[in-house]
């Protein structure tokens, strides 16, 4: 269970800061709403290690994650967009997941089999620049799936879908995290995704986090 307890942060200059408690289930999507402003990327940026909170605890499975650094942290994130360096192939892409002393033989079954897990195969040499936005976020999927970390924070990653594409990413999301047994928090405002796929949902109003 990923478990933060009285997690405080605030900017320097906030007068309200904020103090986060919530539990994520492993297989479980766990959404997080709140108006624009309220504080969910500062959530994530807390999770991921990219923002040190003043107080509080964090923890998977009972292990602290607070002292960890981004890089050693067991969490992956997905934007909105932006996941994918554009100048190389998706394969390349995918490859980023792998630890650096992969065979390449090792290396090219396991991007194929990643790819195939998220239904582009063949779409492997293709330059990502050239992949549609729905396409980009299977990849950077993939990626994630290589890296095999039991943390995935989401930020909005169907915002920039249409309407089809964004419900094969979502039923996407939904069968990897059941799969894998993935901790996915997923930060949305759009209430119809958290209905779709999300098996507990918090509000983020005035710097807390209450269950919906
Ligand atoms: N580095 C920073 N320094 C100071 N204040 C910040 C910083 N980053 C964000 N904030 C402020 O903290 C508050 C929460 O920002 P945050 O980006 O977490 O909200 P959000 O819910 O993700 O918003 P949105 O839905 O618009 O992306 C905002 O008032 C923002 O202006």
């Amino acid at each position: 269970m990923l478990r933060a307890d009285d997690l405080r942060f605030a900017y320097p200059g906030q007068r309200q800061g904020y103090d986060f408690s919530f539990t994520a289930e492993p297989g479980e999507i766990t959404a997080v709403s709140g108006s624009s402003g309220s504080g969910k990327s500062t959530l994530l940026d807390l999770l991921a290690g990219f923002a040190r909170p003043q107080s509080g605890a964090l923890t998977l499975d009972g292990a602290s994650l607070l002292p960890l650094p981004p890089e050693r942290r067991p969490v992956s994130l997905l934007l909105q967009s932006d996941n994918l360096f554009d100048h190389i192939s998706a394969a390349e892409n995918v490859a980023l997941g792998l630890p650096s002393g992969t065979s390449r033989t090792e290396r090219d079954a396991a991007v194929a089999r990643a790819l195939a897990e998220v239904g582009l195969e063949g779409v492997g040499p293709q330059r990502a620049s050239t992949l549609s936005g729905g396409q980009k976020q299977r990849v950077a999927l993939a990626r994630t799936l290589l890296r095999s970390r039991p943390v995935l924070l989401l930020d909005e990653p169907f915002s920039a879908l249409d309407d089809e594409t964004r419900e094969t990413v979502r039923a996407l999301i939904a069968r990897l995290t059941a799969q894998q047994g993935w901790h996915t928090v997923l930060v949305s405002h759009h209430i119809d995704d958290i209905a779709a796929v999300a098996q507990r949902h918090y509000r983020l109003v005035d710097g807390r986090l209450l269950p919906s």
